[in-house]
């Protein structure tokens, strides 16, 4: 089944409403520009709102120094860190090292060479995110609603799990995976009433509709894991 995550939770109703609709992962967004943000605190607060391990936690971070990554896993525990920024391999791979916490590394595609990338990321990281490149409007690095060439990763071979972001809703996600072959989907303003604010409806429309379409690539289970995520168990390689 497709693996689903709901990013840029900042709220109980959002929180509550990932879980009940069976979200495989809720993002929480530690990058202060979004309208998404919250504070190390807050994220804490909405995570003890669900059950241990399910959802999978995850922590969005652009460009962010070691105290902002300890500050927030001083909080909470996290299953896996989002980087979306401008992170290098060697980047990523001491993120990863220093706090033994999974990494997925966003990527913006607008072009088929963009992803001439993933290999250089591969041996550093454990999952992809497939984000469209932000166009020179935007104002934030992600989470602008704006989608790319869904066809573009359907003909190569994505050298980890990945997931498909950028401009999903309920109504496109059905097609978002059968075109791009994603084995999880990863959204934002796509379920959301107003910049910044999640709707629950709409969380759970996104959730049935995108776990109603089985991807032609796989089921989503590479997605997940069965590996140990407590503080202190750092991921083997
Ligand atoms: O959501 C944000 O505010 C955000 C800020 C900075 C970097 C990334 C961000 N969000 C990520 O972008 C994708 C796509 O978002 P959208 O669905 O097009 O709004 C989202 O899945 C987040 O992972």
């Amino acid at each position: 089944m497709t693996f689903v995550k709901i990013c840029g939770v900042n709220g109980a109703a959002a929180m509550d409403a990932a879980v009940a609709a069976g979200a495989d992962a809720v993002g929480f967004v530690f990058f202060p520009p979004s309208p998404r943000a919250v504070t190390p605190a807050q994220a804490a607060a909405l995570s003890a709102r669900a059950p241990q391990g399910a959802p999978l936690r995850v922590g969005l971070f652009v460009d962010p120094t070691e105290a902002a990554i300890a500050a927030v896993l001083a909080a909470l525990p996290l299953d896996l860190i989002q980087l979306h920024g401008a992170e290098t391999p060697a980047r990523c791979a001491a993120i990863r090292a220093r706090f033994g916490v999974r990494v997925m590394k966003a990527l913006g595609v607008a072009r088929a060479e963009d992803l001439d990338a993933l290999a250089d990321y591969a041996p550093v990281v454990d999952r992809f995110l497939l984000d469209a490149k932000p166009s020179p409007a935007a104002t934030l690095p992600g989470g602008n609603a704006e989608s790319f060439d869904w066809t573009l990763p359907a003909g190569r071979a994505i050298p980890r799990p990945w997931l498909l972001a950028g401009g999903l809703t309920p109504e496109n996600v059905a097609r978002a995976i059968r075109e791009s072959g994603a084995p999880g989907v990863d959204v934002s303003s796509g379920v959301e009433r107003s910049r910044g604010v999640k709707d629950p409806a709409l969380i759970a429309r996104f959730v049935a509709a995108a776990k109603a379409q089985a991807s032609p690539r796989g089921d989503g289970s590479g997605c997940r894991d069965g590996l140990d995520h407590r503080p202190g168990r750092a991921p083997s390689r």
